[in-house]
């Protein structure tokens, strides 16, 4: 199955730990049949009363077997779960490496907390695929091929036994178990999924469901997906035992067809008795060396299942063309033009942008304004190369996006999204969250950019839980602000930054921000018209267009689109006041 291949290569780096557990596992199983066949024959043999030094050799050989046998079966323990461990890392990594640049694609289409399932659950799953489906079937033929030429050499009958008993263990029990096996894994995973999807819903929402009362019906769903949950994995894990059951009947009924057949033989001279006990452990401990193979086809579902859909997830994403090798430069303010830009989302008949054609020379300051989705933050999103236009051109410097590295566009920009994420820690930590920020910005330096964020008053070391929950919303965004007032970038992309802010707030803030973005390209979308004086052009889009641009005084006088928005905001203003 080609979904398993990446975890196949991860074995193959394994193999230094992969060799040594299958040696101490085969020592491990032949040393237990060894220990148990001695102790059998050295009870047979005290019957005739042997010479005492007999039963000393005996006593020792079986205490060897027995160290011999906890030995190697620590051996075996240390280096399989050793190296599923390290299996485990790789994948996890692995995976993680290759969903994170098709994170903004994958989150469109799956829930967070369905995401979160698979990348925990079924990655973990894997594990079982070495320890359960590929290693176990390795030991048990080596250890049968061994114990079935030992007991051929007493008795071809019993080493018939022996085949046919392998047989039922290695082929029909697994089956019996995996015809009600199916089926029953995907259920267990998909309700597994869709619980956790649920919980991260009630989590993120927990406030709003409360607020409009319908946590208690949130709740009742979470327990039904819970109780679904349980039920199926109950039936997957009595599916488990009973094939472990079956297993151990097929051992027994093997060890009885063993002392049968031994006895007749031994009634009509063909073996020898003192031997008929040593046999009969010998089926006994050997076919328990098998228990592993009642379970493997459950396992082997499992792990298949897991990583079709691990390699589903990475497939749905969208997945984005080899990274030229062109670079945005950090060093000067960047141009940027759009020509004939148009945009459609996937799967939607709408386009967002049609034939938007914008040009902006290094150095200015352009706001962007307009009704809310008329397509703005759309702008915003293929400047930075999160998106690439369904047609059209967009250029920075003068080159395609396509042709640009979109690290070195992130590297140039300093952007302020209209929710910007905060990580549990502190004031300082959250400030100091780009590559090299630690070395390279004092205490002075972050201070200094609070002050010009208006957020003086908060201290380095004040805590911010997760999501900035102790935070209000201007804050957020002041913090925001300062945060990419630290960045080297010249090119400013800033979403709504300061739509929280209270009018005088907000003025101090973009009056510092435009002085510390002097000679930058800066790109300010807001709603609010205020302060829009001091920018270079504005910019008035209305459903995937630009209706109007020019300055401030032009696109006044001209008392189109932009006077009226003016005015009406004006009014709401003195009406407020
Ligand atoms: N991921 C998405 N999938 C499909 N449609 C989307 C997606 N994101 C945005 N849209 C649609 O694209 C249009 C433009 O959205 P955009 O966020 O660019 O508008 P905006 O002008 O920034 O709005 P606002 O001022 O409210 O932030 C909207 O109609 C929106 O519904």
């Amino acid at each position: 199955m080609n979904e398993l291949a990446m975890l196949r290569k991860a074995m193959l780096r394994e193999r230094r730990d992969i060799g040594i557990s299958i040696l101490c596992g085969f020592v491990a199983g032949i040393a237990g049949i060894g220990l148990f066949s001695a102790s059998g024959y050295m009870i047979s043999q005290t019957v005739f009363a042997p010479p005492l030094y007999t039963l000393i050799v005996l006593t020792s050989f079986v205490k060897l077997l027995g160290f011999l046998r906890a030995g190697s079966r620590y051996g075996e323990r240390l280096f399989s779960h050793r190296a599923t461990f390290s299996l485990l890392s790789t994948m996890r990594s692995g995976f993680f490496a290759k969903l994170i640049p098709l994170m903004p694609g994958l989150l469109n289409k799956k829930k967070s907390g369905e995401l979160l399932a698979r990348i925990v659950g079924d990655v973990e799953s894997l594990q079982f695929y070495f320890l359960r489906v590929a290693y176990p079937p390795v030991i048990v033929v080596m250890v049968f091929l061994a114990t079935m030429l030992f007991t051929a050499v007493f008795s071809l009958w019993i080493a018939a036994l022996f085949v046919l008993g392998m047989l039922i263990t290695a082929y029909g029990v697994p089956w019996l178990v995996l015809l009600g096996q199916r089926g029953i894994y995907g259920r267990v995973r998909r309700q597994r999924a869709e619980l956790s999807a649920d919980v991260a819903e009630l989590l993120h929402g927990f406030r709003d469901l409360k607020v409009y009362g319908r946590l208690g019906e949130r709740e009742e769903e979470l327990r039904r997906a819970s109780a679904r949950l349980s039920v199926e994995q109950g039936k997957a894990a009595g599916r488990l035992l009973a094939g472990q059951t079956l297993h151990v009947f097929v051992t027994f009924l093997i060890s009885w067809c063993v002392l049968a057949a031994g006895a007749w033989l031994v009634a009509n001279g063909s073996l020898a008795g003192v031997f008929l006990a040593m046999l009969v452990m010998t089926a006994q401990t050997g076919f328990e060396e098998a228990a592993a193979m009642a379970t493997l086809p459950a396992y082997k579902l499992d792990s298949e299942y897991a990583a079709k859909r691990l390699a589903e997830t990475e497939n749905e994403a969208d997945r984005l063309p080899p990274q030229p090798a062109a670079e945005l430069s950090v060093e000067a303010a960047v141009s940027i033009k759009l020509d004939e830009v148009s945009f459609r989302y996937r799967d939607e008949w709408r386009p967002v942008l049609k034939g938007l054609s914008l040009e902006i020379p290094a150095g200015s300051r352009v706001a962007i304004v307009g009704p809310s989705g008329s397509g703005k933050t759309t702008v915003l999103e293929l400047l930075l190369k999160l998106r690439t236009a369904s047609d059209g051109r967009v250029l920075l410097n003068g080159r395609s996006t396509l042709e640009l590295r979109e690290d070195s566009i992130w590297q140039a920009s300093n952007v302020v999204l209209q929710h910007s994420h905060f990580f549990r820690g502190t004031i300082r930590e959250n400030l100091l969250l780009q590559e090299g920020a630690t070395e390279r910005l004092s205490d002075e330096a972050l201070m200094l950019a609070l002050n010009k964020a208006q957020l003086g008053q908060k201290s380095l070391d004040e805590e911010v839980y997760e999501k900035g929950e102790n935070l209000s919303q201007g804050e957020k965004q002041r913090l925001a602000l300062a945060r990419a007032m630290l960045r080297s970038g010249r090119l400013w992309l800033l979403d709504e930054p300061t739509s929280s802010l209270d009018y005088v707030t907000e003025r101090q803030v973009l009056c510092e921000l435009l002085q510390h973005a002097a000679g930058d390209t800066l790109i300010l979308v807001c709603h609010r018209l205020t302060g829009l004086e001091d920018m270079d052009a504005i910019v008035v889009m209305e459903q995937g267009q630009i209706v109007e641009q020019g300055t401030y005084e032009e696109l006044m006088r001209r008392q189109g689109y932009f006077y009226e928005l003016k005015k009406i905001e004006l009014q709401m203003i003195g009406e407020a006041g």
